[in-house]
């Protein structure tokens, strides 16, 4: 579903490569844990799969299509198949809750008998029933993090990237986070989430990849944020 085929990325200027020859295979109806120290690559390794940059060599493939030899045009589709999650939720303020979601739904054109249906009922999903009608800053950070996360689920995207979606959360909302993202994954879409949290990681026990200094050093089946290998 998400392959890196060595991929090396370079921003301008001095310094060492952000990605230096990173391969990765992603299958569909994986959950991957993507850690690693503060300037690691991971966001540079998300912004690639959403072609928000491209590689400065290699490839990066998105369900078998070459992320950097799209057209221009094709890029919106892409990017609609994937859902994309972040630590300070960015939801619109002045938006209720269902207008939040609903957003996503109109920006792509569907109608509004679609949007009347599936708003509540993924509202439902995320366990915010009862809140559309509130504004963000009414709400808790983890019911913000859940409108964020109905936002990016409501179009049923392919892959979920979330880019330390805990990051601003107490561990018991965290966990609950996790919950939520567990079950859309067992729905079968994709999830590759980039994170600090050690607790969250640990708990989980999916594949964990972890980058150092660009390089992919250490890509396990099923782990913990540290290395198990001593
Ligand atoms: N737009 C940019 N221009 C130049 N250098 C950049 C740019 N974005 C990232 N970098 C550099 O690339 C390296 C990897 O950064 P990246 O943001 O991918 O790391 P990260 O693992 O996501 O870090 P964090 O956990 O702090 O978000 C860092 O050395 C960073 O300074």
């Amino acid at each position: 579903m998400i392959r890196f085929e060595k991929v090396t990325k370079t921003y301008p200027g001095p310094g060492k490569p952000a990605l230096d020859n990173v391969s990765i295979d992603i299958e569909k109806g994986e959950f991957v844990f993507l850690v690693g120290t503060s300037g690691s690559g991971k966001s540079t390794a998300l912004r690639l799969v959403l072609r928000e940059s491209r590689p400065t060599s290699g490839r990066v493939y998105v369900a078998g299509k070459e992320v950097n030899r799209l057209a221009g045009w094709k890029v919106p589709r892409l990017r609609r198949q994937i859902g994309t999650v972040f630590q300070d939720f960015r939801l619109l303020p002045n938006k209720t809750v269902s207008e939040n979601v609903a957003f996503a739904l109109q920006v792509i054109g569907k109608s509004r008998s679609e949007i009347d249906q599936v708003v509540p009922s993924t509202l439902e999903l995320v366990g915010l029933e009862g809140k559309g009608d509130r504004l963000p800053d009414e709400l808790s950070g983890g019911e913000q993090q859940r409108v964020a996360i109905a936002r990016a689920f409501v179009n049923r995207p392919m892959i979920l990237i979330a880019d330390e979606p805990t990051g601003n959360l107490d561990p018991t909302t965290s966990a609950g986070i996790m919950k939520l993202l567990g079950r859309i994954n067992e729905t079968g879409t994709t999830v590759l989430m980039a994170t600090h949290d050690e607790y969250v990681v640990d708990q989980m026990q999916k594949r964990v990849v972890e980058l150092a200094h660009g390089r992919v050093t250490r890509d396990e089946a099923r782990g913990g944020y540290g290395s198990t290998v001593v």
